[in-house]
């Protein structure tokens, strides 16, 4: 069903399902943009082949291996290519994160990384439904 979140011992239980594992890789920084701007964490996402943002990972197989040997066998195939960091911060006119949320995303990766980002608490709430409400403005005054 969409949207709705499953243990990962129910979802390795379901029949007829093939599995995924995608990673998010951050750290703290104390580096400034542009000298003044604290970029505070640096968070890696990657634009993939299809011109969608999503995390880095891919399919695995667990009746053969581990969901870990599986993310790191994606991962050694993936890393390095189109890795993109995810902006954190706020500037004008909603560039920033703002501006990154309002691009296309694969999947739920949109949703995991706006989660993530709460729940690591790298941002705030309150921070995160600001920089989605601009996104969505974002989003309706450039759809088609
Ligand atoms: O970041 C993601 N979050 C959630 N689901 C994702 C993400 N990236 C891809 N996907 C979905 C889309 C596909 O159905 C599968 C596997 O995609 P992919 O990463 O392209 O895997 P392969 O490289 O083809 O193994 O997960």
């Amino acid at each position: 069903m969409a949207g709705q979140e499953i243990s990962k011992d129910e979802s390795l239980s379901r029949k007829g399902y093939r599995h995924a594992c995608h990673i998010m890789i951050y750290a703290d920084t104390d580096a400034k943009l542009f000298g003044k701007i604290p970029i505070k964490h640096i968070v890696l996402m990657q634009m993939r082949f299809d011109g969608l943002l999503g995390f880095p990972g891919g399919f695995v197989k667990p009746a053969e291996e581990s969901l870990e040997a599986g993310l790191s066998r994606e991962l050694w195939e993936e890393m390095g290519d189109g890795n993109v960091r995810v902006p954190l911060y706020c500037l004008k006119r909603g560039r920033g994160l703002s501006a990154f949320l309002s691009n296309s995303f694969i999947s739920n990766a949109r949703s995991q990384l706006i989660a993530a980002l709460r729940v690591l608490g790298l941002l705030t709430q309150d921070e995160l439904d600001a920089a989605v409400a601009k996104a969505e403005m974002m989003r309706k005054t450039t759809a088609h």
